[in-house]
């Protein structure tokens, strides 16, 4: 089955790419990403200045998923700009770039970097990052995201993206979309970003495991699942002249399958990428095309988006 799709208008030779924050900190990481099955590839969020992240263990798969609070460890974005620069964009599959300031004022700077180097990556801006101490996340914030949006949407000019933390009221679904609406270059949303300040102790050393912030840190994997197609669907339905990527909870083709059904345009993968490394890529190429030809599904469009209701 043809797995291609594209967002804003970029091809992708599939529908599967990593999520932001997971193999892509570092450029030996990015290069197996370019040599894996995947449709494309984006880099780690990055802040203006290099930051080593949160102590360690700050990453530990757990029952049904895994728990993260790494504290944006990254390379600083001069480091992916210039890795943005030297990428060879005949590749058949697209690079996108992850940006998450600690501040307005350096998405701003950064943002106006990338636009002066005019490159064809495309920008997937970060506001959901639950994880740096003293930092409230954007996507929790509607004014501040508004805000944001009102001052880096027309910097960006060309298309972008916003990575969205999951929501859990219908209220919060309307308001949302209803700010995105406002912006016409915002071409997509990635729903969704670990489910924030989830806890994992261990029941015999009766210890938390991860040991930023008393051991509290964003959930991912099989756990949420649920939550996210339900926010993709939510968009989806939502904002018809948007794409959403899908991105939680991913483990097979049949979890990719759902979140195209919810109107997920590409399918970002996370936890079982950090625990099954890029060959999870062909595994999942080939476990959702059976599932196509299964269903009678030549293309992606043929199902996306048509999820039914009773
Ligand atoms: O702690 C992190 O680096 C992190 N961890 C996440 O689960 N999502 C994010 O967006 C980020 Cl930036």
């Amino acid at each position: 089955a043809d797995l291609s799709t594209n967002i804003a208008g970029v091809p992708l030779p599939n529908v599967f790419f990593n999520a932001s924050g997971v193999w892509c900190q570092h450029e030996h990481e990015l290069q197996a990403l370019l040599e894996s099955q995947s449709g494309s590839l984006i880099t780690k969020s990055a802040t203006f200045e290099p930051r080593e992240g949160n102590p360690s263990p700050r990453y530990l798969p757990i029952p049904n998923g895994s728990i993260n609070s790494m504290g944006l460890p990254n390379e600083g974005y001069e480091y992916y700009l210039n890795y943005a620069r030297k990428f060879d964009y005949s590749h058949t599959k697209p690079l996108f770039i992850s940006l998450s300031g600690l501040s307005l004022a350096d998405n701003v700077k950064m943002v106006e970097a990338f636009v002066a180097a005019d490159l064809p990556c495309m920008l997937e801006i970060n506001f959901s990052c639950p994880n740096v101490p003293g930092k409230p996340q954007l996507g929790y914030d509607i004014e501040a995201m508004d805000n944001a949006l009102a001052t880096l949407a027309p910097l960006v000019k060309k298309p972008f993206g916003i990575k969205l933390p999951p929501y859990f009221d219908i209220a919060h679904f309307d308001q949302v979309a209803g700010v995105c609406q406002k912006y016409d270059n915002l071409a997509f949303l990635t729903c969704v970003n670990s489910v924030g300040n989830g806890l994992a102790i261990d029941f015999e050393t009766e210890t938390a495991l991860i040991k930023p912030k008393d051991g509290f840190g964003g959930l991912g994997g099989a756990m949420i699942l649920n939550t996210a197609l339900a926010n993709v669907n939510a968009f989806h339905r939502r904002l018809p002249g948007k794409q959403v990527i899908g991105v939680g909870g991913v483990t097979s083709g049949k979890e990719a399958f759902l979140h195209i059904l919810a109107g997920a345009s590409a399918v970002q993968i996370g936890t079982q990428l950090k625990e099954e490394g890029p060959a999870l890529f062909e595994r999942l190429n080939k476990e959702l095309s059976d599932i196509m030809m299964a269903k009678g599904y030549n293309s992606i469009e043929d199902f996306r988006g048509k999820v039914k209701t009773l």
